[in-house]
This record gives structure tokens, C-alpha cells and sequence, in this order.
């Protein structure tokens, strides 16, 4: 794979460059090792050396039973001085079972997700949060997660070009342990798809915002297959049915209820579930501002627990609608904020006063997980990384799906060739037939800047437009172990090669010959080698970017800025012998200044012009030493614009893996719990003057 331009200087060595200083690490064991996450580091050497039961034989294996158990989950916000200005989750406690579906339910912002976060070990760390409290799986404590699990996260995130089947396929084979047989992968798959009801898409893409694919429900079922493919113990999901219409969240939420009759642990936040989803509930948690409201059985017990407190439920009502009001705060009046707030209070402090806190220790608790619940609790701390164990092989899996995203994104690609051929149209009709007159030189210097330019543009903008979407991908990806950095970047690299050259292929034919630059065959291969070479060192830079910002919105504003100061330092604008000492630094790293000084020297050397007074210029030499670019070859401009690229490689190689998720530890709580925790916690913040909550 890769592009061929005959006589293009030294374009095979650079990418030749790129790969070796990609497989570097591997040769030298140095760089990208195959280290497991920091949570699997601490887990120790016993449990490392143990391999988590291998579905190998067994193509759809039962999950290890795993009952979690939690007490006085504290979770508290601080300001910059230190001083606690909010709890997020006060003394929350509670448990969920092997074979149940535990919903936790409650108002927008009343801690569900970083509960929910909390019990996944996967609550982003901040300094300006304190996160205390036991966690227990099998009556064995666990500080930070690690037990093995599944976390379908609110946004679906998939490579849009890819097929249902292809997606789970390259899952599998990405997290798949290598003594799984193909035939057994396969069968894997066609189960996974059947028991998600995804038989009837599993050949149609994903799809995105540009192009139709499967359906909101569809994506939601297959992210969870994608999750399954580990066999995980405990599913977590985080408002499953937000954004779907009431028949796609029924059918997200019967496959959630047929997971837990399977033998997870399923957990789910919901905010108001129909009365067919509330059905399916096994366990519930109620939360309002942090604080449990109610924590026990779902279906009816609720109704009949805030019955005996003076609230019924009316006929005909739906419990969860009931329910939701009743934890909600009604901001319509004052009146209404001082009676719901009141009534929550009570409900809290009533709720903490009868029900005792549980103890995950308990030998009942050890027992829920079966006889394998101690052995669960050990190897739960399982060896994330059961992806493939080759460098090469996990590089052919992202080629391959690499390849397809890049080949098989027709609208972006069509947009991009539109843009092209417009672009040089215009730049074709401004520059026309350019002569050999004075003026000319003039002309020429602009045309090439602006190729130089729009070169850039047109590629790094692309990148940045897409690249935070799959970086979070890659990121949930690398979270579970699935492959290294280095695969992933050298196989991004060589898939996009041969469409990302297309472009630039495209607006030099037209524009060279419209124009009329230095008119041989070389130098037009040449042209389109330069501005070839200067896109993907553009796309490299956009990466960077891409590495750097959280969302795409900022990588939009970032990287067109950072690009403007490369085009001031173009070579164009400035003179380099005329920039200033302390600005030096920023042409030589400028993409930009070096595809234009390339483009120069193979569009003036050995040009003539028109002479018509003494004082003209005579030869395209002359030219070239009033741009300071006497003396340099085109190789030199192409070997600096391959350190650009790899530079840009290495920093987004070095920032995506710096920027891996970090979580929020679970500190053990100050003290020995209070006969009412809740109670407790809700006085103290309440007499905290100034504090929100
Ligand atoms: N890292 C954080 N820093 C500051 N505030 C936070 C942080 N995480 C959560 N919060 C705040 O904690 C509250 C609870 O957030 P959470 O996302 O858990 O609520 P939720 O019940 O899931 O809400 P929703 O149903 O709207 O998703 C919110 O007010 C949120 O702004």
C-alpha cells in the first residue's frame, strides 16, 4: 500500500522514516510496552499470572456471579482553598446482585452517573473531589473497580464506515484472547448478534450524522454486544434509553433484564422509565441531591414503603412517574421549592433511620456469589489486556479497519475532492496561464504560497474535525486493553496514505497545467510530490491537535490559529534573513515555509524572464536569493517537512498516551458509620453556611 509519484524526491524514504521511528520502540523495547493499566500494575503478581476464566471452549460462557456491595459512598466537591463547597453522594450504601437488574433512578443532577461511576471504579479524578466509602465484591473490598466489567456509556462511539458485524468482529478480535479458534469467534458473533436482536442490521453500517445507518436503539444494543464480548460479570449502563423512542428503550431495557437473568449483575441510572421498563426493575435506589431515598426491592415494595410514609400512589399512574415527583423539587413556586425540599428531607431522614446500613462482609453476602465467590472476588482483578498479543497482529486489525473508515467514507471524501477541484479551479482562473514577464514573479510566488496554504488548510482541518471523535474511541479501546499506541498510529498513517494523497494529487493536475508553471513532466510531479508530502505533515499536526483539546469545537479553533502563525512565517510574508532572532525557531518549523521554498526552487531554478530594463530580474537563481532560498535543494525542504510530520507524531503519540484516563481513588471514610449516616451528613451540610446542596 502506499502512493507512487515517480520522481517525487524521497517520499518513500520519509514514509520508510516514519514507519521505523514508529517500530523503533518495539526493536529497542522501549517506548509503548504492553503494560497493563495502573489498576492491574497494583493488583499484584498473583493475580497478574491469573488468566480470567477464557471463554475459548465455551463460545457463550456464563458469567461469574459477582454481588457489589457498598457503604457510605462520599463523594464531595471542594473549592481552591480546600474548604467542601458540595456533596456529589452522601453515605450512599446499597448492593446489587448476580441474576437482578438494579436501577438507580432519581432528578436530573442528583448523582446518579457518579454513583454509578463510583461502583464502575471509573469516576475521572479531579483535585477538587474527595471520593470515601467501602466497596466490596463478594465480601472482598475492592478500592478502585477491577472487577471484570461492562460500561455502556450515555454517547455510542463507533467507526461509522464499519458494518454491525464488522464492528463486533474487530472487538472480538481485539479482545478475544488468541487460543480462541476462528469457527468459535464466528459463533461468538452470530450469538452476540442473535441474543441482541441486531440479526436484521449486522451487514449495514454504523453510520453517523452524514450518512443514515442502524437505528438509536440499534447503536445502544451494539454497544452493549461490543461491551459482552469480554464476558463481563457486571454491566453498567448509563441512561441506556436516553434519546430513543419508547420502542427502541423497551427493547434496550428487555435486553438489559435478559443479561441479568443470564447471570450479570446489571446496574442502570434512568431518569423516568414507562411503567413496562419500571416492570423489569428487580432492585431499585432512589436518589435525590446525593442522598438515598430509598434503596431495596423495586415493583411494588416502594409504592407500599412511601404508602405507610402518607404518600399513595394513585391508581393508574405510572410507579416511576409517581415516584420521580415525589423525589423531584418543584421549582414552579416558592411555595413549591420550600414543600418538595421539605418533603425530601423527610423521606431522607426517615429512610436513614429505619433501614440499617448492610454489611458487605457478611457471610450472607459472601454466599450470593455462589461458591465461586471468593475465587470471583480474586480473579475479578482481572488481566485487562486479553487482546491480541502481537504488535503485528493488533497493526493488521487497525489497518484493516483504518483502511475501511478512510476508503469507505464516501460524503467526506467527496467533500474533500469537490473542495479540491474548486480550489483549483479559482486558483486556476486567478494565476492563468502565468507568462515570463516581470509581474509574473510576482504572481508565481503568490500562486505557490496559496498551494502551500490550501494544501495545509485542506488537510488539517479534516484531521481536526475528526480526530477527537475516534480519539474517545481509541481511549474506551485502550482503557480496556484492546492495543497499543503504536499499531494504532502507523496503521492511521498508512491507511489514510492513499486517499489523503488523492487530494493533493487532484488540485495540483488541475492547477499546474491551468497556470502554466515551470511546464516539464518532472517539476509537476515534483509540485504534487511537495504538496503531497506537506498534507500529510498537515494531518500529522491536525492529530496533535486533536490529542490536545477535549473536543473537536476547541481543535477547530486551536489548529486553524496555530497554522496562521506557520503561514506568517511561510517564507512569504517575512523574509527569514529579516525575522526577528526570538521568532527564528518558527520557520523552521513551518509546514508551510518549507513546502513554499520547495515549491520555489522547483518552480524558479532555470526559469528565464523577460528582461526589459537592466535593473530586472534575469534568471529564477536571482529570485530565489532575494527569498533567501539560494543554495537549498528540495530534498532538504522534503527531509525537513518528514521531521515536521514525525514530530507531530511523536508529541500526539506522547499526549494521547499521557492523557489516559485517570480515576478518583476510594479513600476509606474518616470514621466508624453513625446509626444514621444519612441523617447525619444532611444536618452537618445543612448548618454549613454558603454550602450548595
Ligand atoms: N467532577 C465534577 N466536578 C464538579 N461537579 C460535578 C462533577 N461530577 C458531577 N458533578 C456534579 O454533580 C451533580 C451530579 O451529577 P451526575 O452526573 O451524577 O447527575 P445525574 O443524576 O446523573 O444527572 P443527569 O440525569 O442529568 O445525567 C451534578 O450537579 C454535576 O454537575
Amino acid at each position: 500500500m502506499g502512493i507512487e509519484v515517480k520522481g517525487t524526491l524521497g517520499l518513500a524514504q520519509l514514509l520508510a522514516a516514519v514507519a521505523a521511528a514508529l517500530l523503533l520502540p518495539i526493536v529497542t523495547r522501549v517506548g509503548p510496552a504492553l503494560l497493563p493499566p495502573p489498576e492491574d500494575a497494583a493488583a499484584g503478581d498473583d493475580e497478574e499470572e491469573e488468566e480470567e476464566e477464557s471463554p475459548a471452549n465455551d463460545v457463550t460462557p456464563t458469567p461469574t456471579p459477582v454481588t457489589i456491595c457498598w457503604t457510605r459512598i462520599t463523594c464531595s466537591l471542594s473549592d481552591k482553598h480546600g474548604h467542601t463547597v458540595r456533596f456529589l453522594l452522601a453515605n450512599v450504601s446499597g448492593q446489587a446482585k448476580p441474576g437482578s437488574l438494579l436501577a438507580i433512578m432519581g432528578p436530573s443532577g442528583s448523582g446518579k452517573t457518579t454513583l454509578l461511576n463510583v461502583l464502575a471504579g471509573q469516576l475521572s479524578a479531579s483535585p477538587h473531589l474527595r471520593l470515601s466509602g467501602h466497596l466490596h465484591i463478594n465480601g472482598r473490598p475492592v478500592s478502585t473497580g477491577g472487577y471484570k466489567i461492562a460500561y455502556v456509556r450515555q454517547e455510542d462511539l463507533f467507526f461509522s464506515q464499519l458494518t454491525v458485524r464488522e464492528t463486533l468482529s474487530l472487538a472480538s478480535e481485539l479482545q478475544l484472547p488468541d487460543t480462541f479458534s476462528p469457527e468459535n469467534k464466528q459463533k461468538y458473533i452470530n450469538d452476540l448478534l442473535f441474543k441482541l436482536g441486531l440479526v436484521n442490521c449486522a451487514d449495514s453500517i454504523v453510520g453517523d450524522a452524514k450518512v443514515r445507518g442502524i437505528s438509536g436503539g440499534e447503536k445502544k444494543r451494539l454497544s452493549l454486544a461490543c461491551e459482552l464480548i469480554a464476558s463481563p460479570s457486571v454491566i453498567f449502563a448509563d441512561e441506556p434509553t436516553t434519546g430513543l423512542d419508547a420502542f427502541q428503550a423497551e427493547k434496550v431495557m428487555e435486553t438489559l433484564k435478559q443479561l441479568a437473568e443470564d447471570g450479570h449483575t446489571v446496574i442502570c441510572t434512568i431518569h423516568q422509565p414507562r411503567s413496562s421498563v419500571y416492570a423489569k426493575f428487580d432492585d431499585l435506589i432512589l436518589l435525590s441531591e446525593g442522598l438515598m431515598v430509598y434503596a431495596g426491592p423495586a415493583k411494588e415494595e416502594p409504592l407500599s414503603y412511601f404508602a405507610t410514609l402518607g404518600y399513595q400512589c394513585p391508581d393508574h399512574v405510572n410507579p416511576a412517574e409517581f415516584l420521580a415527583d415525589l423525589i423531584s423539587i418543584d421549582y414552579s413556586s416558592t411555595e413549591g421549592v420550600f414543600s418538595s425540599r421539605k418533603r425530601i428531607d423527610e423521606l431522607i431522614e426517615v429512610f436513614a433511620t429505619r433501614v440499617p446500613i448492610n454489611d458487605c462482609t457478611s457471610p450472607v453476602m459472601k454466599l450470593n456469589g455462589a461458591d465461586m465467590g471468593a475465587k470471583a472476588g480474586r480473579k475479578s482483578v482481572v488481566k485487562k489486556r486479553s487482546g491480541p498479543q502481537g504488535w503485528w497482529r493488533q497493526f493488521r486489525l487497525l489497518l484493516k479497519r483504518a483502511w475501511m473508515q478512510a476508503f469507505r467514507d464516501g460524503p467526506t471524501n467527496k467533500v474533500r475532492a469537490r473542495m479540491s477541484v474548486a480550489s483549483a479551479v479559482i486558483f486556476g482562473s486567478v494565476f492563468w496561464r502565468i507568462g515570463r514577464s516581470q509581474t509574473s514573479i510576482q504572481d508565481r510566488m503568490g500562486l505557490l504560497q496559496v498551494a502551500a496554504i490550501n494544501t495545509a488548510m485542506a488537510a488539517l482541518t479534516k484531521t481536526v474535525g475528526v480526530f477527537p471523535k475516534e480519539r474517545a474511541i481509541v481511549d474506551r479501546e485502550r482503557a480496556k486493553g484492546s492495543y497499543q499506541l503504536g499499531p494504532y498510529l502507523l496503521s492511521k498513517l498508512l491507511a489514510e496514505i492513499p486517499v489523503s494523497a488523492s487530494f493533493p494529487l487532484l488540485f495540483g493536475t488541475i492547477l499546474y497545467p491551468m497556470s502554466r508553471l515551470h511546464p516539464t513532466i518532472t517539476r509537476f510531479a515534483k509540485f504534487c510530490g511537495i504538496v503531497t508530502v506537506e498534507s500529510f505533515a498537515a494531518s500529522a499536526m491536525g492529530l496533535t491537535v486533536g490529542a490536545m483539546v477535549p473536543t473537536t469545537e476547541a481543535a477547530m479553533a486551536l489548529g486553524p490559529s496555530l497554522m496562521t502563525v506557520f503561514i506568517v512565517f511561510g517564507g512569504y510574508y517575512v523574509n527569514s534573513d529579516n525575522t526577528p532572532v526570538i521568532f527564528r525557531w518558527i520557520p523552521r518549523v513551518s509546514l508551510i515555509r518549507w513546502a513554499f521554498q520547495g515549491l520555489c526552487i522547483n518552480e524558479f531554478t532555470g526559469l528565464e524572464f523577460e528582461q526589459k530594463q537592466s535593473y530586472d530580474i534575469q534568471t529564477g537563481e536571482q529570485v530565489l536569493e532575494r527569498l533567501s532560498f539560494g543554495g537549498s535543494r528540495i530534498k532538504d525542504t522534503i527531509v525537513a517537512q518528514g521531521r515536521i510530520l514525525m514530530f507531530w507524531y511523536w508529541t500526539t503519540y506522547l499526549l494521547l498516551k499521557k492523557n489516559r484516563p485517570k480515576y478518583q481513588p476510594l479513600l476509606l471514610p474518616p470514621s466508624a458509620p453513625t446509626e444514621s449516616p444519612a441523617t447525619n451528613k444532611l444536618q452537618e451540610i445543612r448548618s454549613e453556611n454558603g454550602v450548595v446542596f
